[in-house]
């Protein structure tokens, strides 16, 4: 269960109004698309979710509680331009995070830590679909794999909050919408909470249960800087029919792995049973 709650949350650098009076109440496994024009604070609103700035005026809830004034593992974010350590393997890039969360002298796990560790980042490089290029190096990968790595290396450290900026402006449209696929489904599998910056409006109504609108309802041409950027239009992207639907094909969808994988993957008692008919 992860809520987020803007409080009257303003950003400004020295004079510089960037963001003013945002206020928005986030439900648990909503998937958010900010969309607005450019430079207008989008990304930084995303940061302030990160802690990578702090709010200058106001304050903004995780699950009730202040946020955490330093980034924390439970808050995963991919870029539109993956930066991974070129050095490392898929493999290696994706055991990372883990490694220097669990053991932060070394970075580096071993016996049988290590082995479930692998177990496990190969079970999400299967996930995402990079399985075979697990001993690649990312220079090996396309764009389109990179993000999809981007997501494994997000998604080992389980954040309650995943966030995504312009994660697909890099890619072809045949890879984007393999994209869109993929985020999809682990936004339900995860039942994380999802918050994506975007310039692509059928992108953003695609995705997104909830789209928010960002720019700037009050502007001073003598000093553009005094006022900043809010939420101007706020629309509900997906009734809760749809959401639901979504749900019980995520939780098909689980059962035929299971069923075809010969072994169990968790999956919750609600419909799945008659459906396994199908
Ligand atoms: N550290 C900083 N110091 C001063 N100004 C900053 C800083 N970080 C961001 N800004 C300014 O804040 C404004 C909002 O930037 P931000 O990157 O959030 O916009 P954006 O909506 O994400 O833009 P784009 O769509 O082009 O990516 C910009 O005018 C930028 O110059």
């Amino acid at each position: 269960m992860t809520t987020i709650v803007f409080e009257n949350v303003w950003k400004e650098y020295d004079d510089r109004v960037v963001l003013e009076r945002v206020n928005l109440a986030l439900d648990d496994h909503e998937f958010l698309v900010i969309i607005g024009p450019s430079g207008v604070g989008k990304t930084t609103l995303l940061r302030m979710l990160l802690s990578q700035e702090l709010p200058t005026r106001g304050r903004i809830l995780i699950d009730g509680e202040p946020i955490a004034a330093e980034p924390t593992a439970d808050r995963g974010v991919v870029f539109q331009r993956y930066s991974v350590f070129p050095h490392k393997t898929v493999l290696g890039n994706v055991m990372m995070g883990p490694q220097w969360a669990g053991a932060p002298v070394l970075g580096r796990f071993f016996g049988a830590r290590r082995r479930a560790l692998e177990e496990r980042a190969m079970a999400l490089l299967t996930r995402v679909g990079l399985a075979e290029h697990a001993e690649k190096y990312p220079a090996q990968l396309s764009g389109g794999m990179q993000q999809r790595l981007a997501l494994a290396q997000a998604l080992i450290m389980k954040p309650k909050v995943l966030l995504l900026d312009e994660p697909f402006g890099a890619l072809d449209p045949g890879t984007r919408k393999s994209m869109h696929e993929l985020v999809g489904e682990l936004w339900e599998e995860n039942r994380m909470t999802i918050v994506m910056v975007t310039h692509d409006l059928p992108e953003a109504f695609l995705l997104g249960t909830r789209v928010i609108a960002v720019d700037k309802p009050r502007k001073d041409p003598q000093a553009p800087e005094r006022f900043g950027a809010t939420i101007v239009s706020d629309f509900e992207a997906k009734c809760r029919s749809v959401r639901e639907s979504r749900v019980f094909e995520a939780e098909r969808e689980k059962a035929r792995l299971a069923l075809i994988g010969g072994h169990s993957v968790p999956v919750d008692a609600s419909p799945v049973p008659a459906l396994m008919k199908d």
